[in-house]
């Protein structure tokens, strides 16, 4: 009998929509990147993730608008890349609190989180975005503010997504052994370093994405059919 005692979860085509990452999030950080490393450059939070951003790329010393032009480079190119996602989560927390957008949730995620908890799980975020942009993400959703129901967020300064040792470090982190987790993601990769930590794995196959002929993990096509 497995007993699941909490669960981890992805957000992008997990909680929520790709394009809404893609084609709300995203662009509207790399029309604001510029000007707000201009504007916001000498502030400490800001100048450590553009020091942080020159180091992972290699440059010694890097011209403000060497980085600027790298870090839209690595926006086209969806790079997981910490200094990046901590940098583009100052810029969406203006977004949200504009009401420039609400975050798309999955009309079904809200309703089981609360069910969940509700039945003693306790829940948590593991995504590439910072953990600021997933908390501004859960607290301006479109079903509401979601974060009471979190325990706690995860980013890539846990490690990376696809890395076992990530999911080791996270069981650790909520005290918790991995067989009695349950992690859900869309990525397959993601899935498989979870699994080899230990850990029940999800795997979230969306509308209109076609069902693999043989998954090799769980696969349901929302929360209402994963039965922790
Ligand atoms: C915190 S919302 C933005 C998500 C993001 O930047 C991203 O790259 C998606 O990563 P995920 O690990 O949630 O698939
Ligand atoms: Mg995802």
């Amino acid at each position: 009998m497995i007993e699941i005692r909490a669960i981890v979860t992805d957000i992008e085509g997990t909680t929520s929509s790709i394009s809404f990452v893609r084609d709300v999030l995203f662009p509207y950080a790399r029309k604001r990147l510029p000007a707000f490393i201009e504007t916001h450059g000498d502030r400490p939070e800001v100048q450590h993730w553009l020091h942080e951003a020159a180091k992972e790329a290699g440059l010694v010393e890097a011209a403000r608008q060497e980085i600027i032009e790298l870090l839209l480079q690595w926006i086209d190119e969806d790079r997981k890349s910490t200094a990046l996602k901590a940098l583009q989560g100052m810029i969406w927390k203006d977004g949200y609190a504009a009401g420039d957008y609400r975050a798309h949730m999955y009309p079904e995620v809200a309703a089981r989180l609360r069910d969940w908890r509700a039945d003693g799980l306790r829940l948590y975020v593991y995504s590439s975005g910072s953990v600021p942009a997933q908390q501004l993400l859960f607290r301006y959703s479109e079903a509401g503010d979601l974060t009471a129901l979190f325990a706690g967020y995860f980013d890539t300064e846990t490690g990376p997504k696809r890395e076992t040792e990530s999911y080791r470090r996270i069981a650790a982190a909520i005290d918790e052994q991995p067989r009695h987790i349950l992690f859900l993601s869309d990525i397959v990769e993601e899935l498989d370093a979870a699994q080899a930590a230990g850990f029940h794995t999800g795997w979230l196959i969306r509308e209109p994405l076609a069902w693999p002929v043989e998954p090799r993990h769980r696969a349901y096509r929302d929360f209402d059919a994963i039965t922790p």
